[in-house]
């Protein structure tokens, strides 16, 4: 890892937090890289919010270390003016002004009123400045709550699902405004429980389930997980079924809209027709085979690889995961 990284990067190792008998964070470890946006993602429960907790010393860790340029959040002297952080939906009182919400969380970050004004500016709200919270819609608190988060100029950013709500004019502006800050050589970590909110956002990913690791690289090595396939569609659902037993062509792992059997979109033996995921064979193989062995269909087309079958398939939403997910990896130039 470079100076750099370490100088305004995340480490976390070897963390974890248990509840009671409840294992939320498991041996859990992952590097996150200045001037890069990272995705931190995982279904709900899989222990996001309690490892942005534990970096920031709400949590203490049951074993293991999460140090934010290097030190551990209650050795950093001006925490506000390194770390940033947006966690769960802000709570405003709806009777203040942004302007004022602003205020009185400056004298905390250790800046004068005047950056109030420019961080409203920053995150487009200036005009709403003197408008009561109480009157915002969602996408405009997110905003707020991003703006009180900028108030001491920080280099690390945690931001706990802020996409959630937001309609997709708000999620176009946060990921310029996200992109715009990791330009600017900070780091930034959001978390989401859907990657698909994120995934234009996002330069890297690390995706856990239940408390573990089960994916950290980048997000262009993520979408190579995505295995070629075709998803075929045919009225004589054993002979379907006899011939890809026959070729040996495996059925697809990731199948979000299926009845939890990988591959199958119909069960077999339903009434009238049966569509399967294939993985790894194209459209000219299968067709082919079909038609040598006289096997009607209706539909034959590549299959949708889409990230969001992949996420679900790492995650255990619904059907096994690829085999390449079985070895965890680490962003490039993170620590090993
Ligand atoms: N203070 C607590 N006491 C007991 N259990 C907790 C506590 N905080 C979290 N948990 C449990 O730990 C697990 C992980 O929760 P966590 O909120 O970290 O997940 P998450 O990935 O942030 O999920 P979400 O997207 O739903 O917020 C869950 O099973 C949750 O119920």
């Amino acid at each position: 890892m470079s100076p750099t990284a370490v100088e305004d990067g995340i480490s976390v190792r070897n963390l974890s937090k248990s509840f009671g008998a409840v294992r939320a964070v498991d041996d859990l470890s992952f590097d996150v890289r200045p001037g890069r946006v990272t995705g931190f993602l995982g279904p709900n429960g899989a222990g996001k919010t309690t490892t942005l907790r534990m970096l920031l010393g709400l949590v203490e860790p049951t074993s293991g270390t999460a140090t934010i340029s290097g030190r551990r959040y209650a050795d950093i002297e001006r925490p506000q003016r390194v770390v940033g952080a947006a966690l769960e939906a802000a709570s405003f009182h709806p009777g203040r002004t942004a302007l004022d919400h602003l205020r009185v969380y400056a004298p905390q970050a250790g800046v004068a009123d005047a950056r109030a004004h420019e961080v409203l500016g920053l995150v487009g709200l200036s005009d709403a400045a003197r408008r009561r919270v109480g009157g915002f819609s969602l996408g405009m608190r997110q905003r707020l709550a991003l703006a009180t988060t900028l108030l001491a100029d920080p280099r690390v950013l945690l931001l706990d699902e802020p996409a959630n709500g937001l309609d997709p004019e708000g999620i176009r502006w946060l990921r310029v405004f996200l992109r715009a800050l990791a330009a600017e050589g900070r780091t930034v970590l959001v978390s989401s429980h859907v990657l698909s909110e994120v995934e234009q956002t996002v330069d890297d990913v690390v995706i856990i389930a239940r408390g573990r690791l089960v994916h950290a690289s980048t997000l262009a090595d993520l979408e190579r997980l995505a295995a070629p396939g075709v998803r075929v569609t045919s009225p004589d659902v054993a002979g379907l079924h006899a011939l890809v037993e026959r070729q040996g062509w495996a059925l697809a792992p990731l199948a979000p809209a299926g009845d939890g059997v990988p591959g199958a979109l119909a069960p077999a033996g339903a009434a009238t027709a049966a569509t399967l995921e294939l993985r790894d064979v194209d459209a000219a193989t299968v067709g082919a085979a079909a038609f040598r062995a006289g096997l009607e269909l209706h539909a034959l087309a590549p299959r949708d690889t889409g990230l969001e079958s992949i996420f679900l398939g790492l995650t255990g939403g619904g059907t096994p995961p690829p085999p390449a997910a079985a070895a965890p990896t680490t962003p490039a130039g993170g620590a090993r």
